[in-house]
């Protein structure tokens, strides 16, 4: 990171941190923000960052880089709150001076109570230090005395779930083991604020649902600040969301609402950038359809409520992340005798098949995938560990596999739908992420007969009739 010492001067008046104030008003307020900003030197060549060192500020030998400016918000005591936006939008940029691991270079940011914070990668854990070890610290970090800690020691690894390994350097951790413990120790500490960035992304389904579980109790009485790249989760959860865009707040409101024209830009971009091609290139048509068993299949079929589906291609562009261990190089929609699907009817029978290439010897993958409406809602999705739990797959470096996931696909309403597909590493309870493909594939329905409910299930039968009286 640069110098501190490098940043444009800011007179203690134009940048700070503090408490909110006194009044009943402002006892009502947990987070402040006015005008808050932080900026960075960007040095173009390295030694332009010694010259400057030596010049000691008499020349500027840096551009200036806003990674975040001219931020207003007030959050309101026991309010959830989400923080969204792209990549390098300053999102964890804010988190971090509203915990104030970083200083404001302008603006204030001021706080009201006791925060307890997830950041990414960042829960303030010693790495050489145990679990144990790390526990007792970050503990008393947030306030809590030796004894205090002595009492919450077995609940709060209890919570963690990571068995023996609490007694082994956090070094050694993989990425969810440490989001357990963080997310252990930040649940007892009675924190007034709790802020959590995109930590819940890298456990896995178990551990998550729990977080969940504990974050829905905070909110009855906390103030929770969430940063998250998934819309369905702000939705459910958060009252209000503000999005972030090159530094700057786009959209303040209602988290439904922000997330709604937030989603709706980012499909708008790929519309543009061809990503998402509407009428584009096309897979070969389908080889006949499985029938259905719906018995109003072919009534629908043959009115303008049809539920044809139309797909496109993989998009290998789409954003990711991972350790990359494994390579998502493919996901399509084939008929169940294999063939690719352009398009299909909702309530026929589909595979969707995830192709991985191995860019290291793996043992035990697992292959993942979400359906996602427009909003970002996750309507289903599946993984292969329980089925092949038993006789885990080893592969060599190199090597192509897929899995193939064989359902009825639902009836879905009008609108467009992305598949999330990724490929991870381990066991369901921890596993290290290799390549997880948001938008890896697109499709879009025209016409629907399902107007409430996030998706319609195909009937198997359908009767009507008067019972007789007994
Ligand atoms: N120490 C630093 N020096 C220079 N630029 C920085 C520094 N830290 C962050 N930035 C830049 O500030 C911008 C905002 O970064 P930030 O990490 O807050 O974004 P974000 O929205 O959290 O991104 P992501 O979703 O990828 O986590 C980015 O362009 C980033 O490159």
């Amino acid at each position: 990171m640069p110098p501190e010492s490098a940043l444009p001067e800011t007179t203690a008046a134009e940048a700070g941190s503090g408490s909110v104030g006194e009044g009943s008003a402002a006892r009502e307020i947990a987070i402040q923000a006015a005008g808050l900003g932080k900026v960075y030197p960007i040095f173009r060549k390295p030694q332009d960052r010694l010259k400057q060192m030596i010049c000691r500020g008499r020349r500027k030998y840096y551009d200036e880089y806003w990674a975040l400016r001219g931020i207003d918000l007030t959050v309101r005591k026991g309010e959830t709150i989400a923080v969204i936006g792209r990549n390098g939008s300053g999102k964890s940029t804010f988190l971090q001076l509203v915990c104030g691991t970083l200083t404001p270079s302008l603006g204030t940011i001021a706080v009201n109570g006791r925060i307890a914070a997830l950041l990414e990668l960042g829960a303030g854990f010693n790495p050489e230090f145990t679990g144990r070890e790390n526990v007792y610290l970050a503990a008393s970090v947030l306030g809590l005395t030796t004894a205090q800690i002595d009492e919450r020691y077995a609940s709060i690894a209890e919570f963690a779930g990571i068995g023996d390994f609490i007694e082994q350097p956090v070094k050694l951790y993989s990425s969810g083991m440490y989001a357990r413990l963080a997310f252990a120790v930040a649940a007892h500490v009675d924190a007034d604020i709790l802020i959590v960035d995109e930590i819940l992304a890298v456990g896995d389904a178990a551990f998550t649902q729990k977080c969940m579980r504990f974050i829905h109790k905070f909110r009855e009485t906390g103030t929770l600040f969430f940063v998250s790249h998934d819309t369905s989760q702000v939705v459910s959860l958060c009252d209000r969301a503000v999005w972030l865009e090159n530094g700057e707040v786009r959209e303040i409101g209602p988290a439904k609402d922000v997330c709604y024209h937030y989603v709706a830009d980012l499909h708008s971009e790929r519309d543009t950038s061809n990503a998402f091609r509407i009428g584009g290139s096309r897979k070969t048509p389908a080889a006949a359809a499985v029938p259905v068993q719906d018995p109003r299949d072919e009534i629908l079929k043959s009115s303008q409520h049809r539920n044809s589906i139309e797909i496109f291609e993989f998009n290998d562009e789409s954003p990711w992340y991972g350790v990359q261990g494994a390579r998502i190089v493919g996901v399509e929609l084939l008929d169940p005798q294999g063939h690719i699907l352009p398009s299909l009817d909702g309530g026929e029978e589909v595979v969707l098949k995830v192709t991985c290439r191995a860019e290291k010897d793996l043992f035990s993958p697992i292959i993942g995938f979400y359906i996602k409406d427009r909003i970002g809602q996750n309507l289903f999705g599946d993984n292969t560990f329980l089925s092949h739990a038993n006789a885990p797959l080893a592969v060599a470096a190199g090597q192509e596999f897929a899995a193939r996931f064989r359902f009825q696909m639902p009836y879905l309403p009008v609108g467009d739908f992305a598949v999330v597909a990724a490929i991870a590493e381990g066991t369901q309870h921890d596993h290290i992420q290799h390549h997880w493909v948001d938008d890896a594939l697109f499709f879009r329905v025209h016409a629907s007969h399902v107007s409430r409910g996030l998706v319609g299930i195909p009937m198997h039968d359908i009767a009507l009739g008067i019972e007789e009286a007994c």
